[in-house]
């Protein structure tokens, strides 16, 4: 932070190598609040460029940032910080409260903001006080997420580390925070979102805060911000971004490139992996039944004992949460798996387990240690730059936005690793309609007028939330 490159406002202050975004105050009362301005806020000094004119596509962006708010102990805590990009230095110095965006009725400009929000207004939709929320042109977020289960709490006054994503090709924003100075594998947050209806050519990037009714420290420590134009992709960075969420048009070219070369090599290395967790499969059941016999006998000594001095009674999220499944249930968006994980899930990819076959993937069925079968789509290998419309990244951008419908498959995890491009999605037993209307397996399912009708309202439903409701625009 150089005063040459940010345009400080309101009550905002350079201090060491941070800047002080709003004052603490020592008391609550009515002049006290009113001598100071209650919004302060930091942008960069030049505009940056989201749009190219002469194609009209909208660039990508990625800002890393580390803050920290502390409520003072005489008041309740202030609104919180959030991240600005917005059309002029002016739009928004003049609003008190709101984390200084404008309220609802005041918005004259297009914005895009993602709040870190400590003030609980449930007329704005607030979940509670310690949430994130993405804002585009007002300050009712159009996805937030509660950051309690996560452990991270916005006032503890701790530093804490936010990355925030956004890729324009897929339309997709993703949002982690935590205390470690290494990116979270999972994001809190991940929604579909088109920026480029709000970005406009030029547009200001920086922060804004307020302490409304309250007041907090809130303090800006480090930042980093990447914009990508045209076909420029977020690289995937493994030591610095820690996962790859989504391969890169160069890591799968070069994912390729080193499968042609070292074949040969590659398949003795796979059959002795394969073996390897064959064996370590093996050795996993053996102990997990060990362990679970073990359990057995401890829960049975507990609830004796429930009586007794201080009993304690030990579940199992707390003795192991490391399992694929239980990862899964515990994330509510879809999880990255380990590629020893899906070995591990389909016996090595054994074609026993192979359910079906699609235009680009194997489906196998699978089962995770500790939870109900899968499906693993695997992709075939793409040769050349597949790019972002290659099938896996496609499929991947369409189901990850958390589709919410009783007829749509869940997306429950992925895994992307060396030449690996694979999803897991909820295991249907039954497998594909089509296979059972048209006898092709000879199931000895036979649907009645009643249950043909169900399926198809029940299609047409999925079709209209998908069409309307999430505007997917893919072959269904
Ligand atoms: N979640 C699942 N549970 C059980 N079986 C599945 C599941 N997903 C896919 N399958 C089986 O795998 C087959 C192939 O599925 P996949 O999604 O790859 O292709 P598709 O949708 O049939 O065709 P395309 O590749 O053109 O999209 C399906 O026809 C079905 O039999």
């Amino acid at each position: 932070h150089s005063p040459n490159n940010l345009t400080l406002f309101g009550d905002a202050f350079f201090s060491n190598a941070s800047i002080v975004l709003t004052q603490e105050l020592n008391s609550c009362s009515s002049s006290s609040l009113a001598s100071f301005n209650g919004v302060g806020g930091a942008l960069y000094a030049d505009p940056i460029r989201f749009v190219d004119s002469e194609t009209n596509d909208t660039a990508s962006f990625s800002s890393v940032f580390s803050f920290s708010i502390t409520p003072s102990p005489f008041c309740s805590p202030g609104d919180g910080i959030s991240f600005l990009i917005a059309p002029d230095q002016d739009s928004f110095s003049s609003f008190k409260g709101h984390i200084g965006l404008p309220r609802p009725f005041d918005v004259k400009d297009p914005f895009f903001a993602v709040e870190y929000d400590t003030s609980f207004d449930p007329l704005l939709g607030d979940v509670n006080g310690n949430h994130i929320g993405v804002d585009l042109n007002s300050v009712v977020s159009v996805s937030s997420v509660d950051l309690t289960p996560t452990g991270v709490n916005l006032k503890s006054g701790k530093t804490i580390k936010t990355w925030i994503e956004y890729r324009n090709p897929i339309k997709m924003i993703r949002i982690w925070v935590g205390y470690s100075a290494v990116r979270p594998t999972n994001p809190v947050l991940v929604a579909r979102l088109d920026l480029s209806q709000i970005l406009k050519e030029y547009m200001y990037v920086g922060f804004s805060s307020s302490n409304g009714q309250g007041s907090s420290l809130h303090v800006l420590d480090k930042w980093r911000f990447k914009i990508y134009h045209g076909s420029f992709t977020i690289p995937l960075d493994i030591v610095e971004e820690g996962d790859c969420f989504v391969c890169s048009p160069d890591d799968l070219h070069s994912a390729t490139a080193t499968a042609t070369h070292k074949s040969e090599q590659e398949k003795f290395v796979l059959g002795v992996g394969c073996l390897v967790t064959l064996v370590i499969s093996i050795i996993a059941i053996v102990l997990v039944v060990i362990f679970k016999k073990i359990k057995e006998r401890k829960i049975v000594v507990i609830n004796n004992n429930t009586f007794g001095a201080n009993p304690r009674i030990q579940t199992r999220s707390s003795v192991n949460t490391n399992f694929a499944a239980e990862r899964i249930q515990a994330n509510r968006v879809p999880t990255r798996l380990s590629l020893a994980e899906i070995k591990s899930a389909t016996m090595c990819f054994a074609p026993n387990r192979i359910v079906g076959e699609g235009a680009s993937a194997t489906v196998y069925k699978g089962s995770l240690p500790h939870g109900p079968q899968v499906a693993v789509k695997r992709f075939q290998r793409v040769s050349g730059i597949g790019g972002w419309r290659n099938p896996f990244t496609t499929e991947f951008a369409t189901m990850v936005g958390c589709l919410k419908h009783k007829n749509l498959i869940q997306l429950q995890g992925w895994c992307c690793e060396g030449s690996e491009l694979v999803l897991v999605y909820e295991y249907m037993p039954n497998g594909s309609l089509d296979k059972i209307l048209h006898n092709k397996t000879r199931s000895a399912i036979v649907l009645t007028w009643t249950q043909r009708q169900k399926i198809a309202i029940g299609v047409a439903s999925a079709l209209t939330y998908l069409h309307q409701d999430y505007t997917v625009s893919t072959k269904v």
